[in-house]
C-alpha cells in the first residue's frame, strides 16, 4: 500500500473569505514506518489528517492510493479498508461500554477481532480493568488509552492519529510512542504531536507544516500493489449491540414517550372497547324484543279512519306479511282487586323473540304476559290473577309468563289476540290500526308509505341508537386523529433531539466506513423499534387494564351492564386492534426516522469530530 498527497491544497470558505490551510503540498509516504507531522496550533495538522481520511475532500489535488485517486462516492470503503483513527478528543461513545467502544469499528470495518491480541492490546495499553466500564467512568488519559486501542484493533495499513499523548503523563505517553513505534513495523502510523522533543525520538519522518516545506519523499521505492477494497460483511448485522444499548441509554426518553402515548392508548382502548361493548349489548337486546317484528298500520286517510276489507286484504295477501289482526285497546281498566294498574300493552303473536324468566308463552283464553318490572311493582307471579273492567263487564286475565323486555323498560303486559276472549275481544278492537307481523319493516314502509303510517318500535330504538353509536364512533376517531397528530409531533421532537445527541457517534461510524444509507437504516431502526416497543408496552397495559375493569365488574356497578368492555374484532380476533396499533406505532415511528435521518448527510463529520 502507498498513500500519496499530489499538490494538495485546503481552504475553507466563510461567505466571500477564503481561509488557506494547506497549500500546494506533495507528499509520499512511506509504506510503513511512523510519520509525525508537527506545526503550531492552526498550521492544518488536523486537516492533513482528515484529508487522509477522507474525511474532508482537498479543494484541489489529489489524495492517491496505490497510485489510484481516491473514489469519493466510495470513501466508505477505502475508510473500512484502510484507515483507523485516533481522535485527539477520543470520540468514545458513552452508550457503550469500553469492550463495545473497541469493538465497534473493528465490526464496521468488517475485521474480526481476534480474543488473543485484545487481550495483549488492552493489557499493554493498561486499560484490561476498564473493560465493562462506560466512557463516563474513565479519565481523559484513559479514554485515550481506549482510543489508542480501538484503532490498533482496527487493524488497518494506515493509522492516523491526532495528538495520542496528549492527556497522558510521561511514563505512559513513552509506553505508547513506543508501541505505535512497534505497530508502525507493519503499519503506516502518522501522528500528530505538539511534543517535538518526544516526536523526534521515535520518528525521523517529520512533516513541519510550519516549515513551509511543500514536498516530503519519504518513499524511496513506489511500488503499487493492487488496488483492492475489503469486501465487508453487512455492519448493520454485526453492531446489533449498539441498537440494544441505545435503547437502553435512551431508557428515559423512551419512558417519557411511552408516557405521553399511553394516556391515547389507553383513553383509545376504553372508548373502543366500550362503543363495541355497548352496542354488542343493545343487538343482544335487540335480538330477544318481544315485539321485534311487530308493526303497527294506520290510515293517513282521516275521513276514514277505519281499514276496509278490500285494504285488509290486500296486506294479508302481501308476501311480504306473515299475519295480520287488529289491535287490541287494553290501556286502561286492569286491576289487582283493587288497585288499578298502570300497564303499557303490546300485542304479540307469537313466542318468537321472547326471553322467558318464569311461565311460557299463553296457551289458554284470556292469557296474558308481563315484564319483570310489572312482576315486581306490583308483587305478580305466574298464574296470578288480574281482572279487565270494561263496560261495566269484568273478564279475568291471567298471568302466563314473566319475560325480559330489555328495551320497553315500565311496567308492561304482552298479549296474543288468539287467546284472548272473542266477547272481550269484540269491544277492544280498534279497527283504525292493524298489528301486522313482518320480517320487512323496511320494504313495508316503502311500499306504503303514500297511504299509511307504518310504525316499527323495535326498529326506531334500534335506529336512535345506531345513530348514537355512529356519533360515539365519529367522536372517538376524531379524538385519535387529533391525539395521533399530536403524539406524532411529540415523537418527532424527542427523536429528533435524540438525533442531534448522536450526531457526533454518527460521524465517527460514518468516518470509519459505515455507509451513509445504512447509517440512516440504522437510526430509522432504531425509531421503529422504539415506535413498536410504545406500541407494544400500551397495548399490553390498555388489555391488563380492560381484564382488570372486567374482573372487578366496573361497568355492571356502574351502568348495570355486564362485561361492557370488549374490544370489537376486526378480523381474527380481538387482538387485531393491538396489531394495527403495533403497526401504526411502529411505521410512524419509522417514517419520523427515516425524515430525520435525512439529516445525516447533511453532518459536517469533520467538525463534530474535532468538538470536545
Ligand atoms: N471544517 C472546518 N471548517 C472551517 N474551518 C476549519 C475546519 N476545520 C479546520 N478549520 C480551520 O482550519 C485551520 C486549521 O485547523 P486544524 O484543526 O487543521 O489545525 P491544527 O493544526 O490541527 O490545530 P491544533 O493543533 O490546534 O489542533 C484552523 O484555523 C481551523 O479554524
Amino acid at each position: 500500500m502507498v498513500l500519496q498527497l499530489s499538490h494538495i491544497t485546503k481552504f475553507y470558505k466563510f461567505g466571500k473569505h477564503k481561509q488557506l490551510v494547506l497549500n500546494d503540498l506533495s507528499i509520499n509516504f512511506p509504506r510503513f514506518g511512523l510519520v509525525a507531522v508537527v506545526g503550531k496550533s492552526g498550521s492544518g495538522k488536523s486537516t492533513l489528517l482528515n484529508l487522509i481520511a477522507g474525511i474532508e475532500k482537498p479543494s484541489n489535488g489529489k489524495v492517491l492510493i496505490d497510485g489510484r485517486e481516491l473514489n469519493y462516492s466510495q470513501i466508505d470503503k477505502y475508510q473500512q479498508s484502510y484507515i483507523s483513527y485516533v481522535y485527539q478528543f477520543y470520540n468514545l461513545i458513552e452508550s457503550l461500554t469500553v469492550y463495545e467502544n473497541l469493538i465497534l469499528l473493528s465490526e464496521i470495518k468488517g475485521r474480526t477481532v481476534s480474543l488473543n491480541y485484545l487481550k495483549t492490546i488492552t493489557e499493554r495499553l493498561k486499560i484490561t480493568p476498564l473493560l465493562d466500564c462506560f466512557p463516563s467512568e474513565l479519565s481523559g488519559g484513559q479514554k485515550q488509552r481506549v482510543g489508542l486501542a480501538r484503532a490498533f484493533l482496527c487493524n488497518t495499513p494506515i493509522l492516523l492519529a491526532d495528538e495520542p499523548t496528549g492527556a497522558l503523563n510521561e511514563l505512559l505517553a513513552s509506553e505508547v510512542m513506543e508501541f505505535l513505534r512497534f505497530y508502525a513495523k507493519k503499519h503506516l502510523v502518522i501522528v500528530i504531536s505538539h511534543n517535538y522533543q518526544l516526536i523526534t525520538k521515535y520518528s525521523k519522518m517529520i512533516i513541519d507544516l510550519d516549515s513551509h516545506q511543500n514536498n516530503y519523499n519519504f518513499d524511496q521505492e513506489t511500488r503499487y500493489h493492487k488496488y483492492l477494497y475489503q469486501q465487508v460483511s453487512s455492519p448493520l448485522i454485526k453492531i446489533k449491540f449498539y441498537l440494544k444499548r441505545q435503547l437502553l441509554y435512551q431508557k428515559k426518553k423512551i419512558v417519557m414517550m411511552f408516557c405521553s402515548q399511553l394516556f391515547t392508548i389507553i383513553a383509545f382502548v376504553l372508548l373502543l372497547s366500550g362503543i363495541n361493548g355497548g352496542w354488542n349489548y343493545i343487538n343482544t337486546c335487540l335480538k330477544s324484543n318481544p315485539i321485534k317484528e311487530i308493526i303497527e298500520i294506520s290510515k293517513k286517510d282521516y275521513n276514514e279512519i277505519n281499514f276496509t276489507d278490500k285494504q285488509i286484504n290486500v296486506l294479508k295477501n302481501d308476501s311480504l306479511v306473515t299475519s295480520l289482526n287488529y289491535k287490541l285497546d287494553f290501556s286502561f281498566g286492569i286491576f289487582k282487586t283493587d288497585q288499578e294498574l298502570q300497564l303499557e300493552s303490546y300485542q304479540v303473536h307469537d313466542s318468537d323473540y321472547i326471553e322467558y324468566l318464569n311461565g311460557k308463552f299463553p296457551s289458554q283464553n284470556n292469557q296474558i304476559m308481563i315484564n319483570q318490572e310489572t312482576a315486581h311493582k306490583y308483587s305478580l307471579d305466574i298464574n296470578d290473577k288480574l281482572y279487565f273492567i270494561i263496560d261495566e263487564n269484568t273478564y279475568y286475565l291471567s298471568v302466563s309468563a314473566i319475560i325480559k323486555d330489555y328495551i320497553n323498560n315500565g311496567t308492561n303486559i304482552y298479549f296474543s289476540d288468539k287467546f284472548i276472549d272473542l266477547d272481550l275481544k269484540d269491544k277492544i278492537t280498534n279497527k283504525s290500526i292493524l298489528i301486522i307481523k313482518s320480517k320487512y319493516f323496511k320494504q313495508l314502509s316503502k311500499k306504503y308509505e303514500h297511504d299509511y303510517f307504518i310504525i316499527n318500535v323495535h326498529q326506531d330504538y334500534l335506529d336512535s341508537y345506531q345513530t348514537l353509536f355512529e356519533m360515539a364512533l365519529m367522536v372517538v376517531i376524531c379524538f385519535l386523529i387529533i391525539s395521533f397528530i399530536i403524539s406524532l409531533i411529540l415523537i418527532s421532537i424527542i427523536l429528533k433531539t435524540i438525533l442531534i445527541e448522536r450526531k457526533r457517534d454518527i460521524s465517527l461510524m460514518l468516518s470509519n466506513g459505515l455507509p451513509l444509507n445504512k447509517a440512516r437504516k440504522l437510526f430509522s431502526q432504531e425509531t421503529s423499534l422504539i415506535g413498536s416497543i410504545i406500541g407494544f408496552l400500551g397495548s399490553v397495559l390498555a388489555e391488563l387494564l380492560l381484564r382488570i375493569i372486567n374482573m372487578l365488574n366496573i361497568s355492571d356497578k356502574l351502568f348495570n351492564l355486564p362485561n361492557l368492555f370488549i374490544l370489537p374484532k376486526l378480523m381474527i380476533s380481538s387482538y387485531d386492534i393491538y396489531i394495527i396499533m403495533i403497526f401504526v406505532y411502529t411505521s410512524a415511528c419509522f417514517g419520523v426516522g427515516v425524515l430525520s435521518s435525512l439529516q445525516i448527510s447533511k453532518m459536517n463529520t469533520s467538525i463534530l469530530l474535532k468538538e470536545d
